[in-house]
């Protein structure tokens, strides 16, 4: 670990795309800091830059200016082999419609990422159990993604994202395409991984339920952070930490500038 014990550190990040009339602003200077074992949330209205801010730590998009250091190492200035290291090994993606492969079995679709970093398979088959029970998908494991509900594949997709052992793993609306009973699963899943093996998450979400399980939020709002909500633990219920997650949106909906 680095130094100043930040994960990830996103500097005055700025993204535009098109130009003369056609320019849009998405992100506009934004700064924040990801510490190791936080579970962060993004949340903010339609077109508020969460995507765009995910792809650009995710490095699938350079950003116009500003940035971004992963424990330590500016990731903007990775090329080839270090791109594909940190892409491959580093991060672990979750993203809303499970981007399982269709003629893969559950089992090898979670293996995939190690697969393809040549990793020894035999010698991590304790991790996929570990993670196949966590998610309780031990029985689905030789199942193709098409003989899965959303919410099984939803779960084998979060075994795929966390398999390599990543440092943070990005998730954008892994919620997005679920009903309430399996966002309900996965969310309280994921938030043991994080509270028992200490994995980094950063979630972008339009859900209110799903965010109550982040240790810290961010609202983004026309391309720059505008507010934060810590979870006050020890102490704060989750239903509380809900409640002020929903006065935010709310006053957000309502245009309000008296959010800070
Ligand atoms: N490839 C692109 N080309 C041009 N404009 C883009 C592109 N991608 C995003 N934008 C614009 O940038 C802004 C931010 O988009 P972004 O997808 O990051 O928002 P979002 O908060 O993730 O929205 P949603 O919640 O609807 O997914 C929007 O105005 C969008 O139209």
């Amino acid at each position: 670990m680095n130094a100043s014990n930040k994960l990830l550190e996103v500097k005055e990040v700025r993204k535009v795309f098109g130009e003369g009339q056609n320019e849009t602003m998405a992100l506009k200077g934004v700064t924040f800091d990801v510490l190791p074992g936080e579970f962060l949330g993004i949340m903010g209205a339609s077109g508020s830059g969460k995507t765009t801010l995910l792809n650009v730590i995710a490095t699938m998009m350079k950003p116009t200016s500003g940035k971004i250091f992963l424990d330590g190492q500016n990731i903007s200035s990775f090329k080839g082999s270090q791109l594909a290291a940190y892409r491959g090994d580093q991060i672990g993606y979750l993203f809303q419609q499970f981007e399982l492969i269709d003629n893969l079995t559950a089992k090898e679709n979670i293996m995939l990422p190690l697969a393809i970093h040549g990793i020894n398979l035999k010698e991590q088959e304790q991790a996929l159990l570990q993670l196949s029970k966590l998610f309780g998908i031990e029985e689905l494991l030789n199942k193709f993604p098409s003989q899965l509900s959303g919410g099984q594949k939803q779960r084998v997709a979060a075994a795929r994202a966390l398999i390599s052992n990543p440092c943070i793993v990005l998730a954008d609306e892994p919620t997005g395409a679920l009903d309430t009973k399996n966002a309900k699963i996965l969310m309280e899943k994921l938030s043991e991984h994080n509270q028992q093996q200490e994995s980094t998450i950063l979630m972008v979400t339009h859900d209110a339920n799903a965010a109550s399980y982040c240790s810290r939020i961010l609202f983004i709002q026309d391309g720059i952070i505008f507010h934060e909500l810590r979870r006050n633990v020890p102490g704060e219920s989750q239903e509380a930490f809900y409640a002020r997650i929903v006065m935010v949106m709310a006053q957000l909906a309502g245009g309000s500038s008296n959010v800070l």
